[in-house]
């Protein structure tokens, strides 16, 4: 199986590594030509859970154009780096499956304007950190969970076949509650991470970090029916504490002085809340502090 891998970040590095010890062949797709340089002339770098070193060969382009042939095109990139993306994902052949990684709601309607005839969606809660141009830290295992929007399971039944305890990879049935329900982790894990600077175990460790967690959780319990069943709240701590060392996706945007995927996350979700009656106070504060931060352009 041939496999192409859109964007040569945190996400994009760690699953393209754990593909090719499967034994399936990644190309990995990087935005600059410096980085596919560099990924073609070294080895791409894992730093496992345990500080162990996991070092292989891919091959890596920076021209979507030639991935026609490709069994699969996942796509790693960030929310708003997808806006660019469609254009040429479009033009590639409707018979290639997709699988969309982001974090959030809003690009769910807008992968489904393709024309591609098989779609899927995937809602991960590992920790990823990009370490350089070529290597990548685990932070924190977690599930990889599928959503086929479109078209049929064949396309990614490999993937769904894994059988890495490291990389555990899962089936689900319905993609929008799958994302709505991860972007519900994120709203309680990334804004705090990104305006109070932590790592995501800090967040069941610092006391007050965690009572303003608590704080947001029980205000989208109070919003969303069932909420509570579906995500209990012990599950969030086990995230925190399973992706306690990682810097998550919010925060690293933050220290890169990078726009973040807050709207698509955060605003989604605010925006929801708000028709069914419920303003979320806390997490509506968290928010635009975040959005103060961004426009404050702190690192520039
Ligand atoms: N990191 C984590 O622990 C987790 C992240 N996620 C989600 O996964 C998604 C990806 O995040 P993450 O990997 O952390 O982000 P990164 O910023 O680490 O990686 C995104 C990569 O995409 C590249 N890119 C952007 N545009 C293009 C393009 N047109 N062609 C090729 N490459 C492109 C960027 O290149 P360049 O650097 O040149 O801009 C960058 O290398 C996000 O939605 C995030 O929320 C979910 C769970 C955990
Ligand atoms: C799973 C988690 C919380 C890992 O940090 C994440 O989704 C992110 O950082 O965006």
């Amino acid at each position: 199986m041939n496999v192409a891998i859109i964007g040569a970040g945190a996400v994009g590095q760690l699953t393209a590594s754990f593909l090719v010890e499967s034994g399936i062949s990644v190309t990995l797709v990087a935005r600059r030509q410096g980085q596919a340089d560099e990924l073609n002339a070294k080895y791409l770098t894992r730093v496992n859970v345990d500080g162990t070193k996991t070092v292989q060969k891919v091959a890596s382009t920076t021209r979507i154009e030639e991935l026609q042939q490709h069994d699969l095109i996942v796509i790693a990139v960030k929310y708003g780096q997808l806006q660019k993306l469609y254009e040429q994902l479009s033009s590639l052949p409707s018979s290639v499956p997709l699988l969309f990684m982001q974090n959030g709601l809003a690009h769910f309607d807008e992968a489904l304007r393709l024309p591609q005839k098989n779609i899927a969606f995937c809602a991960v809660s590992f920790g990823a950190q990009m370490i350089n141009q070529s290597t990548v830290r685990h932070r924190g295992v977690g599930a990889c969970k599928i959503a086929i929007e479109r078209g049929s399971s064949d396309a990614f039944n490999e993937l769904l076949q894994l059988g890495n305890s490291f990389y555990p990879v899962e089936l689900v049935v319905n993609a929008e509650q799958m994302l709505f329900e991860k972007a519900v982790f994120n709203c309680l894990i990334n804004p705090l991470t990104a305006v109070l600077q932590v790592k995501n175990g800090e967040l069941v460790t610092n006391k007050q970090a965690f009572l303003l967690m608590q704080t947001i959780y029980r205000e989208l319990t109070a919003a969303f029916e069932g909420l509570e069943q579906a995500i209990p709240f012990l599950g969030v701590i086990d995230l925190c504490e399973k992706t306690a060392s990682n810097t998550s996706s919010m925060l690293a945007d933050r220290m890169q002085g990078r726009k973040s995927e807050i709207d698509t996350i955060v605003g989604v979700i605010l925006e929801k809340a708000l028709a069914g009656g419920h303003n979320l106070p806390t997490l509506r504060t968290l928010y635009h502090q975040v959005l103060a931060i961004e426009e404050s352009g702190e690192r520039r």
